[in-house]
């Protein structure tokens, strides 16, 4: 025998009525028990009404009228006239009965627990005789069976006289046995509920006195997934769960089920599965008593929100028996219910979670408890903190498995999420903890990232800048998604990207190809700063800051966005040459918080330098003297001038190709190379400023002090001849010009060399790069790096590279 329980969306239409005759007839000849709840939203309908009527409120009739009228248009739609006549007739008396009711309180406005439980039974007893009618089954009324009292400000079902019952019914069924759930009686006969969800427990109740082979619970959802699908778009449905695992997941938060529902199948060992009525060939949850073999560790994630955290502190409550005692039994004498309870071993304080709706009512019950030791000052405070909530791992496999709470600190704590009470029970297989609310989103992500989504791991990348650098780091974005994703297992998801004047952000990824287009349409106004906000507020978990603009303003936000343990990976050199305070802070940041900030495409663009000069430092080297040309632009201008080709035309074609920064001036004053010889000194362990290095400008400093670009270019055509007569006598002399940068003995210096054919940079084509480093290891003979440095691609390349370092993948 089965038996299947429909909830209130399975049997919230006709349509879907429907499909409840197409399961139980797929069913054959197999004797079954349904167990159906009121159509879907009318018990809260019924509440209202009921509450409406104690209130006086004439609305209560058409309210009630309105409630009448869906159930008859229900009738109406599956049945032919004739029978649904017959069907109406029926329910008649339970229409009455409901009629008498609500005027019954509307008329003395009164409410008594008695009433409402009656009135809010009624959905399940108009549903089941229409639904019973429908499907050809004997209907059972299952207030004849289900017996309750009311114990501890509810009711509780007396399991021993309801299995009697229903036992002695056993024998008697049909193959097609139909009850309402949520209803029962106590033992004078009255209508009583079991608690909003409590259709559950009446199939269970049934299954296990009947000792059914399964309980299938038809939802509309297709089991219990690994976190709630609203939040965690990549949730996905657990396929086995023990008892116990069940009861964790929906205790906090996990609406499959309700709770109680797991104790008379798992007393019983009555296998559980979860089914979807809209989608009747997934596999579903089953729930039984062996957790599945080879199992995760972590079954699943759930959490509940609008919750408060009391903490109840005080010296004078170290060792002193009796203390939880007291608190608990004042709570629950105003029917206070704990969701968590945490104490540290030093007794000092105990924490405890509860619905924030009753959060006032439990503070003003501890205070007058413990008013002689408030008094006294031998507790402190009580502190009530609103807008939290809780998240539960569980998983059967989590005992006495090492690990498990260090990955699921490890992946909230890098989020930047405090962890505000923690607790986890001797057996083992939940680790609850406390959160802000807000943080809610992010840790969940954060947390199933960790346990359930090692099939790949996610950045979600922030862009600023999409010019030539930017632009190409999209491309990359798109041609490289499926790469990462097969050989790393990484996917990197652009959820935000600003240029200088406006932005768009989307949580669920935007399109890296037409990113830049849709910027210019739908791009909101507005500045980085307003960028950043949007970015920390939407507290998304592995969050990369990318910054591909040469801007002060953009490199100032870099600290903020490391302290809301955000990472971030930049071309732009301005904070890594700013002061050496800046800069060490940004470091130390990254650190404390355990984000990173990557900045390697600062110096040589693609080419690795900096790793390599930070390997060194961290085996122990010690780097004593670095010689280098570090600029692409000047390198390619001076390889590219020629009789035909003045200075003047070279240095707009080093700007066409992507070589040069935003603004020339910048690489031509030797300011471009100055920035990465004091970045590459200050990874090699040196304390510069950029007032330390000696500048020899490229072009000399009148022409650079122009009033714009344009008047700049046009002034520069003036140094045409003298670059033209020096790389003449040099060419006589057998040999080339430089712009070199070096530290030696701790002094830095920029500007112009000439090297003839037996210097290493004398070889130097294009926009090369080159780097000598002599440390204590590499003395006699440097460590040479060598090789494209700047340019578009090669730069794209190189950001992308720290994007993935990022991933540590
Ligand atoms: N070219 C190369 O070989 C290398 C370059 N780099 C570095 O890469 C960076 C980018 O250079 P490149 O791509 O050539 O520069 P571009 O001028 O081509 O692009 C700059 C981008 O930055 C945006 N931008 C400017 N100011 C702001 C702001 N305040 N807020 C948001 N966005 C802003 C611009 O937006 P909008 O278009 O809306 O104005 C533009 O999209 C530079 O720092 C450079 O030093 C590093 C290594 C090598
Ligand atoms: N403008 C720079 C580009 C890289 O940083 C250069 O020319 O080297």
């Amino acid at each position: 025998m089965r038996v299947l329980k429909f909830g209130g969306t399975s049997v919230g239409s006709a349509e879907a009525i429907a499909r409840v005759k197409d399961i139980v007839a797929s069913l054959k000849d197999e004797a079954v028990v349904i167990v159906v709840s009121a159509l879907g939203g009318v018990t809260d309908r019924l509440i209202r009404m009921a509450n409406m009527a104690c209130e006086g409120d004439e609305a209560c009739i058409s309210e009630l009228q309105l409630i009448i009228n869906t159930h008859e248009e229900l009738i109406n739609n599956l049945f032919e006239s004739e029978n649904a006549a017959e069907v109406r007739a029926l329910v008649s008396s339970e229409i009455e009965e409901l009629d008498t009711l609500v005027k019954g309180v509307f008329l003395i406005r009164e409410l008594s627990r008695k009433s409402l439980d009656r009135i809010s039974g009624m959905g399940e007893r108009l549903s089941s005789r229409i639904i019973a009618s429908y499907l050809g089954a004997n209907w059972y009324d299952s207030r004849n069976y289900i017996k309750t009292s009311f114990e501890f400000g509810r009711n509780q079902v007396v399991y021993e006289k309801s299995e009697q019952l229903l036992s002695k019914l056993k024998g008697s069924l049909g193959r097609l046995s139909l009850f309402p759930g949520f209803i029962s009686s106590n033992g004078k006969g009255e209508s009583t509920t079991l608690g909003r969800g409590g259709s559950d427990y009446t199939a269970s109740l049934l299954a296990a006195a009947f000792d059914a082979d399964v309980l299938e619970i038809w939802t509309d959802v297709d089991g219990f997934m690994t976190a709630d699908p609203k939040v965690i778009s990549r949730a996905y449905c657990i396929d086995h769960l023990s008892y116990s695992e069940a009861m964790e997941l929906s205790h906090f938060g996990a609406k499959v089920i309700y709770p109680p529902t797991i104790i008379p199948a798992y007393r019983n060992k009555i296998p559980i599965r979860i089914k979807n009525t809209f989608n009747p060939s997934a596999k579903g949850t089953l729930i039984s008593e062996q957790s599945e073999s080879g199992a995760r560790q972590i079954k699943g994630i759930s959490s509940i929100k609008d919750v408060t955290l009391i903490t109840v502190q005080g010296i004078g409550m170290v060792g002193v028996p009796g203390i939880s005692m007291r608190l608990f039994s004042c709570l629950a004498r105003v029917e206070v219910n704990v969701v968590l309870i945490s104490q540290a071993s030093s007794e000092n304080s105990i924490s405890m979670v509860i619905d924030s709706s009753r959060s006032d009512v439990a503070v003003r019950a501890i205070r007058e408890e413990f008013k002689p030791e408030l008094d006294k000052k031998q507790i402190s405070r009580i502190m009530q903190e609103d807008e939290m909530a809780v998240i539960a791992i569980v998983g059967e496999k989590m005992k006495q498995t090492t690990g498990i709470a260090g990955q699921l600190f490890n992946s909230v704590g890098k989020n930047g999420v405090n962890i505000y009470a923690i607790a986890q029970g001797g057996s083992e297989i939940n680790i609850s903890f406390v959160i802000k609310e807000k943080d809610l989103r992010k840790a969940l992500n954060a947390i199933h990232e960790a346990f359930f989504l090692s099939q790949y791991q996610r950045l979600n990348l922030f862009l600023a800048g999409k010019g030539t650098v930017g632009s190409k780091v999209l491309d990359k974005i798109s041609t490289q998604a499926q790469k990462l994703m097969a050989d790393n297992r990484l996917r990197i998801r652009l959820v935000g990207i600003a240029g200088s004047r406006s932005m768009i952000l989307n949580r669920e990824g935007l399109y890296p190809d037409t990113v830049i287009q849709q910027l210019e349409k739908e791009g909101v106004p507005g500045c980085i700063n307003d960028f950043k906000n949007k970015i920390i507020e939407m507290n998304v978990a592995n969050s990369v800051f990318v910054d591909c603009t040469a801007s002060e303003e953009v490199a100032d936000i870099y600290l903020q966005l490391l302290e809301a343990n955000i990472s971030v990976v930049t071309a732009n050199k301005i904070a890594s040459s700013s002061s050496y305070q800046h800069y060490s802070r940004l470091k130390r940041t990254a650190a404390e918080k355990g984000v990173k900030f990557y900045f390697e495409t600062n110096v040589g663009a693609g080419l690795p330098v900096i790793s390599p000069i930070n390997d060194l430092v961290r085996s122990g080297d010690r780097i004593v003297r670095l010689q280098a040309v570090l600029s692409g632009t000047l390198n390619y201008i001076v390889n590219e001038m020629s009789e035909i080709k003045p200075l003047s035309e070279v240095i707009l074609e080093a700007k066409q190709k992507g070589y040069s920064e935003p603004d020339p001036r910048i690489d031509l004053s030797g300011t471009d190379v100055v920035r990465k010889l004091l970045i590459l000194a200050r990874e090699s362990g040196y304390k510069l400023e950029q007032e330390d290095v000696e500048v020899e400008p490229f072009v000399p400093v009148e022409y650079l002090s122009q009033p714009s670009l344009e008047d700049f270019m046009e002034k520069v055509k003036e140094l045409d001849e003298l670059f033209e007569d020096r790389r003449q006598r040099l060419y006589l002399e057998g040999k080339r010009l430089r712009y070199a940068a070096s530290l030696e003995d701790g002094k830095a210096k920029v500007g112009m060399v000439e090297v003839d054919k037996t210097h290493p940079f004398y070889e130097l084509e294009g926009s090369n790069n080159i780097i000598l480093i002599w440390s204590e290891n590499y003395n006699l003979h440097p460590m040479q790096i060598k090789g494209y440095g700047a340019g578009a691609d090669v730069t794209a390349s190189g950001v992308f590279a720290d994007i993935i370092k990022v991933a540590n993948v």
